[in-house]
């Protein structure tokens, strides 16, 4: 319910500037075009598609709209292939933090997968030490927390590893672990392991299931992995049916999720890139957050699915009427589902996203 709120549709300048939350996006999949083609130019990588920007970009925007994940992913061997010294990584990650800030952004988690930055002699430890310097260059002097996601790739053998190192630098901006890559053919109960480590070192986890595989994917993040959140999810629509009057009959497994209030790190537009939703009107994020699922919005890669966290709120302003309360309780639930400690998350609830929406949302009339 909208009220207080200035006349006329919510426009993106607007959501621009009210506090927003993201918790799903890859360092990897959100470099400026023109830093891609520098980069390579400084690093002396020779395999770039175009030297010109906007070339590039293009290249990278139809590669990844190819509806399939695996299709999609093949495009981030370019801006991979430009992240491999300490200096690059640093530049990428500061102008990820000002890119973010200048979106409104006031809390970040932001994953990469530092297996990925090895490929010229770099230590894993070194490329985690450059993106949190990066960050913390960039981040500084604006209102934006920013916290890294530490990533394995599902198709390789290293998440072990990689969770070790996400508990090495716990205390440093490192807050959590996730699994990402190709999801048909690499379950989550291959990286048992590593979840169970990070859960003895009483860390969190996210787990990318229920993208490009569907509720057994999910039933394993959730039911053999304990993931305390998933990547997308999408897919747990396949475990809910509508009957003709609209009434939701939900399987135990959708039961579940929305019960513990799981929370789904939604990502529509690269969704419908990869081909996980058919469309942005098809979205099941409007079904979920009609059932109360705790939804949350996020951009997955802002470089290859042209997306801003604004942008994004934007879309489903237009195509499925979102309201600034629908705004505030999407960043809400972001903001509740983050991997930073509790008072850490009330205080910026209380001193910032609440006093940030006011002027659009009566707090008793938030729904
Ligand atoms: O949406 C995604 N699903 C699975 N894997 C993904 C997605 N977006 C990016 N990745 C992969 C490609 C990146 O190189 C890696 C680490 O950020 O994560
Ligand atoms: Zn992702």
């Amino acid at each position: 319910m909208t009220n207080d709120a200035p006349p006329g549709p919510i426009t993106v300048d607007e959501i621009r500037r009210v506090p927003k939350v993201l918790l799903h996006d890859h360092l990897d999949g959100g470099l400026r075009p023109a830093t891609v083609v520098e980069l390579a130019d400084e690093t002396g990588y020779r395999d770039l598609p175009s030297t010109d920007a906007h070339a590039l970009s293009t290249w990278l925007r139809g590669g990844a709209h190819s509806g399939s994940l695996v299709r999609y992913l093949e495009t981030f061997s370019h801006t991979v292939g430009v992240m491999q010294t300490q200096e690059a990584i640093r530049r990428v990650a500061r102008e990820c933090a000002e890119d973010l800030a200048a979106d409104g952004v006031v809390y970040a988690e932001v994953r990469f997968a530092p297996e990925l930055h090895v490929e010229r002699g770099l230590s894993l430890d070194a490329v985690v030490e450059a993106v949190l310097d990066g960050f913390r260059a960039g981040a500084a002097g604006t209102p934006l927390r920013i916290r890294a996601l530490l990533t394995a790739m599902r198709h390789q053998a290293r998440s072990l590893e990689i969770a070790e190192l996400a508990v090495r630098w716990r205390d440093a901006g490192v807050v959590g672990f996730d699994i990402a890559g190709a999801e048909a053919g690499n379950p989550p109960t291959r990286h048992l392991d590593a979840f169970q480590y990070i859960q003895r070192a009483n860390g969190h986890y996210t787990i990318h299931a229920g993208e490009a595989f569907g509720l057994p994917s999910i039933w394993e993040a959730v039911q053999w992995c304990n993931a305390d959140r998933l990547g997308h999810g999408v897919r747990i629509v396949d475990d809910i049916t509508v009957d003709p009057d609209g009434k939701a009959i939900l399987g135990d497994l959708a039961n579940y999720v929305r019960d513990v209030r799981v929370p789904l790190e939604m990502c529509p537009t690269s969704n419908v890139h990869t081909g996980a939703a058919p469309s942005i009107e098809r979205h099941p994020i409007a079904l979920l957050r009609r059932l109360h699922f705790r939804v949350t919005v996020n951009t997955d890669n802002r470089l290859m699915s042209d997306v801003s966290l604004s942008s994004e709120f934007a879309t489903l302003v237009d195509v499925h009427g979102y309201d600034w309360s629908d705004i505030r309780w999407l960043t809400l639930n972001a903001m509740k589902s983050a991997f930073l400690p509790f008072d850490e998350r009330l205080d910026l609830i209380n001193d910032v996203i609440k006093p940030g929406y006011a002027p659009y949302v009566r707090e008793e009339l938030a729904r």
